[in-house]
């Protein structure tokens, strides 16, 4: 089986679906947040207060090149699109999936307190700052292999939406190996 990665904004649902996902598929679940969180023996608030978003990117793209590449589910964060370079190599070693949720829909997901505190752009950004950042990521979420709208759908219909669509999915032919 391909490795399948989760991409989309913040709150759009990467880790609670790609944990239903590798169950339904009887793979490992490997979330990219956690990964670095356990690499660097620190929370992603304290890597991103003590040194820096630069560095977590980097520690980020590390961590999803240090991931298995079959049999497995990958949730990747809200921001591991921003490099053009992460978004190229899992398309050429996956299939990519783009969560896509509306502003509002994730807003409301992510004003939660328990989700808001673990996140420091929600607690260092203005909710414009904020919408902005999508705005700009959409570009590069749209450039996926497969998307699922969550917003009218609950986690276990987005992973069934998942498995429906993989199916009939075909990579294309230019991968480099
Ligand atoms: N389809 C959904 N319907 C309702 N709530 C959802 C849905 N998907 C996710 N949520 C809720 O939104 C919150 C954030 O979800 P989750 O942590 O899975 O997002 P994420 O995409 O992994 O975010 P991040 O990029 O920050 O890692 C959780 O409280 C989760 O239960
Ligand atoms: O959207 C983002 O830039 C982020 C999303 C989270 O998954 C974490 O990777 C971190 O909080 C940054
Ligand atoms: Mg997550």
């Amino acid at each position: 089986m391909n490795t399948i990665y989760l991409v989309g904004f913040m709150g759009c649902g990467k880790t609670s679906v790609g944990n239903q996902l590798s169950k339904r598929l009887g793979v490992p679940p490997y979330d990219v947040d956690s990964a670095v969180e356990k690499l660097r023996g620190q929370t992603i608030k304290e890597i991103f207060y003590r040194e820096g978003e630069e560095a977590f990117r980097n520690y980020e793209s590390l961590a999803i090149r240090q991931l298995p590449l079959e049999h497995a589910v990958v949730m990747t964060g809200g921001g591991a699109v921003i490099r053009e370079e992460n978004l190229c190599y899992m398309k050429n070693k996956g299939i990519v999936i783009y969560l896509k949720t509306s502003f509002p829909v994730l807003w409301k997901r992510l004003m939660k307190e328990e989700e808001r505190q673990k996140r420091p752009l929600l607690l260092t950004r203005k909710k414009e700052e904020i919408q902005a950042l999508y705005d700009e990521r959409r570009k590069q979420y749209e450039q996926c292999d497969i998307e699922v709208n969550t917003d009218e759908l609950t986690t276990e219909e987005v992973c069934h939406q998942i498995l429906q669509k993989i199916i009939s999915f075909k990579p294309s032919t230019n991968r480099q190996n």
